[in-house]
């Protein structure tokens, strides 16, 4: 595998630059076990665990690497196997609060170039999650792509794609059947050689009919994840990171099916920029765009230039936002507290001795 075909390009090379040494080489996280990770490098797939330093200075989830990761590594050759030194800056990332009560990011992937977001055109269709979705894209640094799945369940197609085109200003929208292989060849552009893609949309959209498609039927490997497995027990032995025949690289993570939502202002600039720009004409400052006088949104709203439906979305999901930034705050503060707390008791410790 040569590291063009894993991804690698210049915004990696410069930062590897600096960090260039005798021995030290770069690889990519294909798999991401609870200690162990399965790379993909120029000498092939090698087995890595982090260094006791890296260990060290991690203070969160996010400080080790993730699927998609570029790493510095040192291979030790005769036994296929590689420390990790450090992870290269992220081009982009998805995060998701991590699963429990506690308010913890946790990456998902990262370095992806495309993603594409899928919805079905049956039953399911939904502006509303669409908008959601884009906001989360555009939040991740890779670039969105509109998959409209089960055109062959749906009488009104060109319906719903003026609807998703009014809510998407510039997002190529594709309408395709993965069930009867129809459309897909419009994804070619972006699965090229070197290219990474992801797949993100709710339960039952065709997720994994599309990436079944896109795998072709030789490499189809069966996915393993067991349900209710006890924690912590990986078991998984699929590939996440997954070479196509185009020579595109897709994640296929189980947590990518999971995403809840850990950040997004700005995606929700990018994704609602009609109404931002709206704000921005409103008479007062602290406009809270309900009865004021010359509110510019009311006014769109009236004037039907503005989906009601499409404002109340852009508030929900502000004021998700806003409740999960106090969230984060809140668990910075205590992680701030525990830190100081640690160093008192060293200086302690220090002084008795
Ligand atoms: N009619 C029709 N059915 C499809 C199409 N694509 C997928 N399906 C069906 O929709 C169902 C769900 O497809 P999946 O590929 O499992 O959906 P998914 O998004 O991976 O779902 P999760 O694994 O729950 O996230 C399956 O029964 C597929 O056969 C399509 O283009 N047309
Ligand atoms: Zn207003």
């Amino acid at each position: 595998m040569n590291l063009n075909c894993l991804g690698w390009s210049d915004f990696f090379a410069s930062s590897f630059e600096p960090l260039r040494k005798e021995g030290l080489t770069v690889a990519r996280v294909a798999i991401e076990h609870k200690n162990t990770y399965v790379l993909y490098s120029d000498r092939g797939e090698l087995s890595a665990e982090v260094t006791g330093k890296l260990r060290y200075q991690a203070t969160e989830a996010k400080d080790f690497p993730a699927v998609g990761d570029w790493v510095v590594i040192r291979v030790r050759d005769s036994e296929k196997r590689a420390t990790i030194q450090a992870i290269l800056p992220r081009k982009s990332k998805f995060s998701r609060k991590a699963v429990g009560a506690k308010t913890e990011e946790q990456i998902v992937a990262t370095n992806i170039d495309t993603v594409f977001l899928v919805s079905g055109l049956d039953g399911d269709f939904n502006p509303r999650r669409i908008e959601r979705y884009l906001m989360t894209a555009w939040d991740s640094g890779a670039t969105p792509v509109i998959l409209l799945n089960k055109a062959d369940l749906c009488e009104r197609v060109e319906q719903c794609v003026a609807e998703v085109e009014a809510i998407a200003f510039g997002v190529p929208i594709i309408v395709l059947s993965a069930g009867t292989s129809q459309g897909l060849d419009a994804l070619k552009p972006y699965l090229q050689s070197g290219q990474t893609v992801a797949l993100l949309g709710s339960s039952g959209v065709g997720k994994s009919t599309i990436s079944n498609q896109l795998i072709g039927t030789e490499v189809q490997t069966v996915r393993a994840v067991r349900k209710g497995d006890d924690r912590g027990k990986h078991t998984t032995t699929h590939r996440e990171l997954i070479l196509l025949p185009t020579g595109a690289l897709i994640v296929d993570t189980p947590g990518m099916r999971e995403l809840q939502i850990w950040s997004g202002d700005e995606g929700l600039q990018e994704t609602f920029a009609d109404i931002e720009m709206l704000v921005q004409q409103c008479r007062f400052r602290n406009c809270q765009h309900e009865r004021e006088p010359g509110c510019a949104v009311q006014q769109a709203l009236d004037g039907g230039t503005l989906d009601y439906r499409r404002f109340l979305n852009y508030q929900k999901l502000q004021k998700e936002l806003n409740y999960l930034a106090r969230k984060q705050d809140q668990r910075l503060n205590l992680l701030e507290k525990e830190r100081w707390k640690k160093i008192h008791k060293e200086i302690r410790n220090y002084k008795k001795r």
